[in-house]
């Protein structure tokens, strides 16, 4: 492919009227697009990936106007986007996920449906690119995240894309299958595709990325170049992003026991046990199919357990006292059509209730202490849900678990989405929350938030628990090297 250079130049999106964008990426180029939540990222190439219609300005590759207004012209003109949560064909095979829809375009199907066995070289071909030894006819389901991510990206490269641009693809992958997807990534350069990556992974940023480009308030505001800076000065430069990130877990003397399970079984998972106490945080560390999701089932008497027993404090009997976040954004347990206010006070609707009369005034104040203490930049509670960021999303769940004001929170993947300074905020409310006696049960990809946030960490593998450690005493290397 030759080279070139893709500009948006003046483009205004609805949601920022006052704000135009001029951004650029090149072939051959990872380019970064960094920036707290809500700032405009996702916008900006939902616009460039003709999935919601830009305002003015125009689109060009080397000088010539692109005809964007829609996902498929955005695709004839060989951009393709791969969003935040991953969407594949559940129940289908490797091969159909693969194919599925775009076979009259890798194939240019006139009359005959091609072979079976050229279906399967095509396959076979991009699996080997990719890295991923399956087989075909394997159904996606039981497939790693970082695998059916592999897969997604692969599905975009029969259709031979120029631009690839990928919307936190690692929100929920280990450290380890984000290195192997940046690697992808970096090989594609070579095929001079142009890579636009929405990321909060600074450190991937920093190992893999030729340019970044810094989103405030719908705009770029700054736009910095490797090859222009040299590798020191930019790698300063987006450091200075992430300013003094660190974990901020505050000393505190666990109390009584809050929870203990006793050789528990459920489902696929055997022989469990680990206790809980008082001011404690557990983080469970494991891929998909290790039983985390099972486990927390159990946990929040969601699911029944075959075997074993478990305690629950007097405390926990209490309606309410387990609060549980689910991953992914919650999409399940989101009440569309309802505003910020409704969605945050849902949890805990008598906290603004006197002699069985509940003051909407009183959630709204709720509603609008969370959205400050948790950065929701949103001028009115009242806005409904559907019109908010992914990172914005996400702050409302845990907004909503924070009101329920329980003794036992579990929260699955709860930074995911979130920008720096929010994640910094969450681990705030996490030492608050344990001084008041809560305790936490923490599940996340992200094993260097395990090891800086947690007291101890559960290791499951397969259903079966393989450890069970003080967080001060292992390190990021030893849980991929057992996980
Ligand atoms: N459908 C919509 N209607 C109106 N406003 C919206 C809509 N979708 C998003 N917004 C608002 O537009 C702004 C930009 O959202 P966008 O998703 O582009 O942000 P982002 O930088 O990608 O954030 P994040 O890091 O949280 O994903 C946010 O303030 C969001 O609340």
């Amino acid at each position: 492919m030759d080279k070139f250079v893709i500009r948006m130049e003046n483009v205004c999106a609805k949601q920022f009227p006052e704000s135009h964008i001029n951004f650029q990426a090149a072939s051959g180029d990872i380019t970064a697009i960094v920036g707290s939540n809500g700032e405009g990222k996702t916008t900006l190439t939902r616009i460039l990936a003709g999935i919601v219609p830009r305002v003015g300005g125009k689109i060009l590759i080397d000088g010539r106007q692109l005809d964007i207004h829609s996902i498929t012209s955005a695709q004839r003109n060989g951009i393709y986007m791969l969003q935040e949560s991953l969407q594949l064909f559940s129940g289908k095979s490797i091969m159909d996920n693969l194919l599925l829809g775009i076979e009259e375009l890798i194939f240019h199907k006139r009359l005959f449906y091609p072979a079976k066995e050229k279906k399967e070289a095509v396959c076979r071909s991009i699996l080997k690119e990719l890295g991923l030894d399956l087989e075909l006819n394997q159904p996606v389901d039981r497939l790693s995240q970082g695998e059916k991510c592999l897969l997604q990206i692969g599905r975009v490269l029969l259709c031979r894309p120029k631009i690839l641009i990928m919307d936190e693809f690692s929100a929920s992958l280990t450290n380890h299958e984000t290195r192997r997807i940046m690697n992808l990534l970096t090989e594609l350069k070579k095929k001079n595709i142009c890579v636009i990556l929405i990321s909060h992974e600074y450190p991937a940023v920093i190992r893999h990325c030729d340019c970044v480009s810094v989103m405030e308030q719908g705009e770029i505001t700054e736009s910095y170049s490797r090859k222009e800076l040299g590798d020191e000065a930019f790698v300063k430069r987006v450091l200075s992003f992430k300013k003094d990130f660190s974990y901020p877990k505050l000393p505190h003397k666990p109390g009584k026991l809050l929870f203990a399970a006793d050789h528990i079984s459920s489902g696929n998972l055997h022989d469990i046990s680990f206790s809980l106490q008082e001011g404690e945080i557990l983080g469970i560390a494991g891929i998909v199919g290790s039983g985390r999701t099972t486990l927390i089932q159990a946990i929040s008497k969601e699911r029944e357990i075959t075997s074993g027993h478990m305690y629950y404090a007097p405390v926990l009997e209490r309606s309410g006292a387990i609060s549980f976040l689910p991953g992914d954004c919650g999409s399940q347990t989101l009440f569309t059509g309802k505003d910020l206010s409704f969605n945050i006070t849902a949890s805990n609707v008598r906290k603004a209730a006197r002699f069985h009369m509940v003051s909407g005034q009183k959630l709204d104040l709720y509603a609008r202490d969370f959205m400050d203490r948790l950065n929701i930049r949103k001028v009115s509670c009242h806005v409904p849900v559907e019109q908010l960021s992914r990172g914005e999303l996400q702050k409302m769940l845990i907004a909503r678990s924070l009101h329920q004001e329980a003794r036992l929170y579990i929260f699955d993947e709860p930074s995911s989405y979130l920008d720096l300074m929010s994640r910094s905020e969450l681990y705030n409310i996490y030492n608050a929350l344990l001084s008041r006696n809560a305790s936490i049960i923490l599940i996340s990809s992200d094993f260097s938030e395990l090891i800086g946030m947690c007291d101890r960490i559960l290791l499951l593998k397969a259903g079966e628990q393989v450890g069970l450690y003080p967080a001060d005493t292992i390190t990021s290397d030893f849980l991929y090297s057992i996980l």
